[in-house]
């Protein structure tokens, strides 16, 4: 039995112990650190795994570390877990934002298996998005293991150039904000016309949930898609014009580029800082 630590028990790691769960992983492999009393006992509650304060018990006999603490926590647990890395020489899976596997070899490890990942929060109801990244340690049998892990909690995608890690993370790994605030702004627009903000709420987020299953079920292009709502002169077709008119596409791409750029600046600080 493969035993998986995670280190960090927030809501990252939340979502993968639920999905590893639901897969047929007993909470008997899984350990959590986690230095908060509080989220420890919930995860114990929640999920019946074993959870410590201290990382170099979580992973004492762990063959695989989720590493899900904060990008500034990254750098702390280097002391904390060089022993136990040491011995055990297990695969390291970071699901950290920005932070790269050079950086990962230097604090934990060159000789390490290493997997960077990008998850996203819909990996809680097992529909996330992952991008993976693997390093030259990590052998045919340790890849398919980590898939293994995140494909339970939704769909994965294997990326061969880590510059690219940055842009699975500021489009799928930020990407649910960006729908929760297209859904703000339709309720908004919504209620600002008299309609009620509950009514606003249903229709915008079955529009969004309708429109996501349409992509994704029928594998369709969401051009051709879009064409088939645009009625010659229609309603969509003003909106649309409208969105042209605003400079959609010029936002959307500002937005991904700032938040690419923020990944790369998040781990150049953690290189100024350790
Ligand atoms: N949220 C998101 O949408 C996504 C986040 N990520 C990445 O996942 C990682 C975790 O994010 P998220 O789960 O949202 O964050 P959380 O803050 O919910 O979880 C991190 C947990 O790590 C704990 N922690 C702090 N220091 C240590 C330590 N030394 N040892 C063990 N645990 C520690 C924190 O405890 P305490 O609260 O006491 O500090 C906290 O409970 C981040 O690196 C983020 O970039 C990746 C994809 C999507
Ligand atoms: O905002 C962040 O930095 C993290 C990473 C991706 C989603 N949330």
């Amino acid at each position: 039995m493969t035993r998986i630590a995670f280190i960090g028990g927030g809501n990252m790691a939340r979502s993968l112990i639920g999905g590893l769960l639901k897969t047929g992983i007993s909470a008997s492999a899984m350990t959590v650190a986690e230095p908060r009393a509080e989220a420890r006992q919930e995860l114990g509650r929640d999920f019946g795994v074993a959870c410590f304060a201290e990382s170099r018990l979580a992973a004492a006999e762990a063959q695989v570390l989720v590493l899900a603490v904060k990008p500034q926590i990254m750098p702390a647990l280097q002391g904390e877990l060089r022993d136990t890395l040491q011995r055990n020489r297990p695969m390291l899976i970071s699901i950290a934002a920005g932070v790269r596997v050079d950086q990962l070899e230097r604090w934990f490890g060159g000789l390490l298996p290493i997997v960077r990942c990008m998850p996203n929060t819909p990996a809680l109801i097992g529909a996330g998005a992952t991008g993976l990244y693997a390093n030259a340690r990590v052998s045919p049998p340790q890849r398919a293991q980590a898939q293994h892990i995140l494909d339970a909690v939704g769909l994965t995608q294997w990326i061969n150039d880590e510059a690219l890690m940055d842009t699975v993370t500021a489009v799928s790994g930020s990407g649910p904000a960006y729908f929760f605030a297209v859904v703000e702004a339709l309720e908004d627009a919504a209620v600002a016309q008299g309609m009620p903000r509950e009514t606003a709420r249903a229709l915008a987020a079955q529009t969004c949930l309708g429109a996501g299953r349409m992509l994704t079920e029928s594998g369709e292009d969401p051009g051709e898609l879009r064409r088939r709502v645009t009625s010659p002169n229609g309603t969509t077709q003003a909106a649309l014009e409208s969105f042209a008119a605003d400079g959609l596409p010029r936002i959307v791409s500002r937005a991904v580029a700032a938040a690419t750029q923020r990944g790369v600046d998040m781990a150049a600080a953690l290189d100024n800082a350790s």
